[in-house]
């Protein structure tokens, strides 16, 4: 536990009180043998219908996390469970989305056909059902109308959105995001958080869990019900923070509340990152 001085916002130990849906236990990883530890045995859950965001200083393994969490990349100990089963593959309940949009979507694909995608195999499913998931997946996050566009006629910001409709079409139990707007504009990435709050607002009801890596400390105030905060690495779990602001979320009002600045000036102390500027003397 790091010695920060920042008093925490006020809130109760224990997390909300959904069922524990995702468990992860003691995850140690080591990319080689003789190499450096990267993770050094973290341990947290998640609630059911939580929306928990993962944040820690650059290299300190979260991605390196989301991909243990995921199934993509077996720890080198310690164990993940998704409804009280052990992860030991991509489980059929989770959908990911990553950074990189233009290396996630087939480009010679129309949008309706990259959301499909993750369906076609699915001969159980109806196609009428297969249709239906994926317009209201593209009108959850604001594309009807463009589904005989390819994603190269798009903007950045509407390719992740195709991205985040094609995770959402699969209805997964929960959804996994590794920094999903690291690479559009500071304004687009406002309106994709939004998108991302609408989504979630409406599948609420239905249980749906977001986890959602960022080195974007505001994003993760702004968009979290509780934040992870990992240690420089090899990365252990530093501190757990619920973040009790009103709902729904506004992108001046939120960010200007006297608890999200109280919120992020403790995670800067947390994470070692206050530093008091010195007057430069002629200046
Ligand atoms: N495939 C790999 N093989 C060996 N080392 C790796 C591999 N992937 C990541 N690492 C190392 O693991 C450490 C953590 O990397 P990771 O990408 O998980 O961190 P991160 O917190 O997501 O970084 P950033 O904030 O910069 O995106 C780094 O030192 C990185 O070099």
């Amino acid at each position: 536990m790091s010695t920060h001085t920042a008093t925490p916002p006020e809130q109760e130990a224990t997390a909300s009180p959904g069922q524990r849906i995702l468990e992860v236990r003691e995850l140690r990883k080591r990319y080689a043998a003789d190499g450096p530890l990267v993770c050094d045995g973290l341990s947290f859950g998640v609630e059911e219908g939580e929306f928990v965001a993962i944040i820690g200083p650059s290299g300190c393994g979260k991605s390196t996390l989301l991909r243990m969490m995921s199934g993509l990349l077996a720890p080198s100990s310690g164990d993940v469970h998704l409804n009280g089963r052990r992860i030991s593959g991509p489980p059929p309940e989770m959908a990911l989305v990553f950074q990189d949009y233009t290396r996630s979507l087939y480009p010679w694909l129309t949008v309706e056909k990259n959301v499909r995608f993750p369906l076609a195999g699915n001969k159980r499913m109806a196609k009428s059902e297969k249709a239906e998931r994926v317009g209201q997946a593209l009108a959850n996050v604001g594309l009807t109308g463009f589904e005989d566009y390819h994603p190269g006629q798009l903007s950045g910001g509407m390719q992740q959105r195709v991205a985040i409709a094609r995770a959402l079409a699969f209805q997964p139990q929960i959804l996994l995001l590794d920094e999903p707007f690291a690479s559009v504009d500071a304004l687009t990435k406002e309106g994709l958080e939004d998108t991302l709050l609408d989504v979630r607002d409406r599948l609420r009801e239905s249980g749906n869990t977001m986890l959602m890596v960022t080195h974007d400390i505001d994003e993760a105030i702004y968009l979290a019900d509780r934040i992870v905060i990992l240690s420089k690495p090899p990365c252990v779990v530093a501190e757990e923070l619920r973040v009790d602001l009103p709902q729904p979320r506004s992108q001046v009002q939120t960010r200007s509340d006297p608890e999200f600045l109280r919120i992020r000036a403790y995670i800067h102390d947390v994470m070692g990152l206050t530093h008091q500027r010195q007057a430069v003397p002629g200046l």
